[in-house]
């Protein structure tokens, strides 16, 4: 039987502007149909930070000049990014594909995730959006009720909410498609993150960290494996000392200890962690691997990357 797998891309795979992620996607996509070759059932998700940044400031310009425009909320901005990363990723996937000889649906489905009304995250955003402003726009951005933070040194950036994933709304058809053989990307920039009201879906201002709509997606397909492609070839520790250890295979017990030592950034690879942790934890025989693009291959044959098993 073939194995299930579901693929995170973060910023270097997707590139975070429109010809980077037109160039970066090609890339991406030669190694995404290495997998299917290898005989892997493809479920790909995304990050969106950049792109969903890049949305909202153009639907904003566009209401400068058009008085009777109200503000495009953050969901519909996150639901443009799954539009548009998703076009560009699953035509660059099928060329690859038909490249090589192979014919199959590559779709991407438009995924909301219900979030927590009451979830503590709306109190504290913490998600990081778009690109860095100056002193000047950024309390502009404040005055219109929207959080900044500033980095020392090189500007402010957006902050939004990151609440956590509690349900894919569209998991159904994402199975139905992939059990079918078929590519499918789904849960782009986490998801566009919605409040159940009765029978309505209502978009919620925030962004949800994809690294833990990766975990619920991966447990939604019942996935054998989560890779997160991100910056590094592996996860390391004690990584500002003078003596940094790279993480090999390490079981989930090791990666609870690592958690409990602070041993990873909290807005970047701490999410990574928890999200391959709770994935191997709901089910059986499941691993984790957390490497960049160019190891990625390697990696799913064991000879490189961070592997996390039970
Ligand atoms: N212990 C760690 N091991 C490896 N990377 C870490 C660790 N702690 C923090 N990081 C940071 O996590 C970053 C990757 O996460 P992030 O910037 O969120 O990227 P992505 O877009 O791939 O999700 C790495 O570039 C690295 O700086
Ligand atoms: N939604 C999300 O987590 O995007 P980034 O990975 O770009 O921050």
């Amino acid at each position: 039987m073939k194995k299930r797998i579901v693929i995170a891309l973060g910023h270097r795979a997707l590139g975070t502007t429109l010809p980077e992620q037109k160039k970066a996607v090609k890339t991406s996509a030669a190694v995404l149909a290495d997998m299917v070759e290898e005989g892997y059932q493809l479920v790909i998700t995304h990050s969106n930070a950049p792109q969903v940044g890049m949305i909202h400031t153009a639907m904003n310009e566009f209401g400068k000049t058009h008085p009777d425009y109200t503000v495009a909320p953050m969901s519909v901005c996150s639901a443009m990014s799954q539009g548009y990363i998703g076009y560009d990723l699953q035509n660059a996937v099928r060329a690859e594909l038909l490249k090589r000889g192979i014919f199959k649906t590559v779709s991407t489905i438009l995924t909301q995730v219900i979030v927590d009304p009451y979830d503590d995250a709306f109190h504290h955003p913490v998600k990081v959006i778009g690109r860095y402003m100056d002193a000047k726009e950024a309390e502009a951005e404040e005055q219109k009720g929207n959080y900044v933070k500033e980095e020392p040194g090189k500007g402010y950036r957006r902050i939004v909410a990151a609440p956590m994933p509690k349900s894919i709304v569209e998991i159904d058809a994402i199975k139905t498609l992939v059990q079918n053989d078929q590519v499918v990307i789904a849960c782009g920039g986490g998801g566009i993150p919605v409040l159940q009201q009765g029978n309505e879906l209502k978009g919620a201002s925030a962004i949800i960290e994809k690294d833990y709509a990766s975990g619920k997606l991966a447990e939604g397909v019942d996935a054998d494996i989560l890779m997160i492609l991100t910056n590094d070839k592996m996860v390391d520790i004690d990584r500002d000392t003078e003596h940094p250890r790279f993480l090999e295979h390490i079981t989930v017990e090791e990666a609870k200890e690592h958690i409990a030592a602070d041993q990873f950034g909290v807005n970047s690879m701490l999410p990574k962690i928890c999200a391959s942790v709770d994935f191997i934890t709901a089910g059986k025989g499941r691993s984790a691997i957390i490497t960049n693009l160019e190891n990625a291959i390697d990696a799913l044959k064991g000879k490189t990357g961070t592997i996390i098993t039970e």
